[in-house]
């Protein structure tokens, strides 16, 4: 049995691997932030010294990309400093790091798939730290995999495809943007990759992009719920050119999945997905 402990368990891809466990090969050990605070060094040091833990998979993270730019210390004290105190306890501990990162190190000025070797210039507060914190496991940890990710829905938490469902559901008319083209994720493929990854045990250590296969704009994927959901309701859902926030956010952020592929499988695409996660919130 691999024992792997799960920082960030309360997230919704924290709650989503907890769906997929128990696990015949893996024992999972799951921590909140209330269990663990990642920007506490000392308390990573107490539960990692002695607990012949095989790989860390971290989930826990500052997400709120609007709040990030407000609060753009508390982003970076987790998104940042967070990864590297587990980073360092990794490395004392020989415990080898699966963390997740986002489209968002990106700018969005490309206009074909980012490959894991393009440059990072993120735009917002949010991508700032977290490019941070992959830069810092970086220099800390070898063994480490840094998967980025894009549009991450499940059925737990607060995502986008829920935030159109209940919207759906209270009869509301919903002007969604336009302006951004990329990949919606689920948390349950990814999940599954992040297995693969310990499973295999041999994997290339290093960047891996992972997302849905296909590419939309935000509106796409709003319509695409819609469909899924309640076919009459497709028509509260109008494309909207601008929708204004606080944080910039990149253009374009579809991933090139070939590295991926090449060590996984041929991934979904992302209408299939949304199929299938819609399907079981219906029940
Ligand atoms: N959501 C998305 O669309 C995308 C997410 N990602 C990345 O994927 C990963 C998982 O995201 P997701 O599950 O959606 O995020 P969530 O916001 O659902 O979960 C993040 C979890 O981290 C916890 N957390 C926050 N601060 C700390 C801390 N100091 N110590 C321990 N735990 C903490 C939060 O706890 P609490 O709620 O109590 O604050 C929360 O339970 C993150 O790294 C994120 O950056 C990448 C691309 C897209
Ligand atoms: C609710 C709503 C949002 N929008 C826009 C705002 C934004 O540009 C886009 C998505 O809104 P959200 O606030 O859900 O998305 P956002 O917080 O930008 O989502 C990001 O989260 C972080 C954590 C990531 O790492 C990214 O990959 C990405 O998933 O849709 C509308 O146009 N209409 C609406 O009614």
């Amino acid at each position: 049995m691999k024992k792997v402990i799960v920082l960030g368990a309360n997230g919704q891809l924290g709650k989503t691997i907890k769906d997929y466990s128990p696990s015949e090969v893996i024992k999972f050990h799951f921590f909140s932030r209330n269990d663990l605070d990642i920007v506490n060094k000392n308390s990573l040091k107490a539960i990692f010294k002695d607990s012949g833990f095989k790989y860390c998979i971290n989930c826990a993270a500052y997400t709120d990309v609007e709040g990030a730019e407000t609060n753009t210390e508390d982003a970076f004290l987790i998104n940042a400093e967070g990864a590297k105190n587990i980073a360092e306890v990794c490395n004392t501990y020989h415990v080898k790091l699966i963390h997740i990162s986002t489209d968002y190190v990106f700018d969005g000025k490309k206009n074909k798939p980012y490959t894991v070797t393009d440059q990072t210039n993120p735009i917002n507060q949010y991508g700032k730290s977290k490019l941070q914190g992959e830069l810092f496991i970086q220099e800390q940890l070898k063994p480490h995999y840094i998967i980025r990710t894009s549009w991450l829905y499940s059925l737990h938490g607060k995502n986008f495809l829920k935030t159109i469902i209940n919207k759906i559901e209270d009869d509301a008319s919903l002007n969604i943007t336009t302006e951004q083209e990329g990949t919606p994720t689920s948390c349950i493929d990814l999940a599954d990759f992040i297995i693969h990854l310990i499973d295999k045990d041999s994997i290339p250590y290093g960047i891996y992009n992972f997302s849905a296969n296909g590419n939309t704009t935000w509106y796409g994927f709003a319509k695409e719920v819609a469909k899924n959901y309640n076919s009459k309701k497709t028509d509260s859902i109008k494309p909207s050119g601008v929708f204004k926030t606080l944080a910039k956010r990149p253009k374009y952020s579809v991933f090139d999945l070939s590295k991926t592929e090449r060590i996984y499988k041929e991934i979904n695409t992302w209408q299939k997905s949304v199929e299938n996660i819609v399907k079981a919130y219906k029940g």
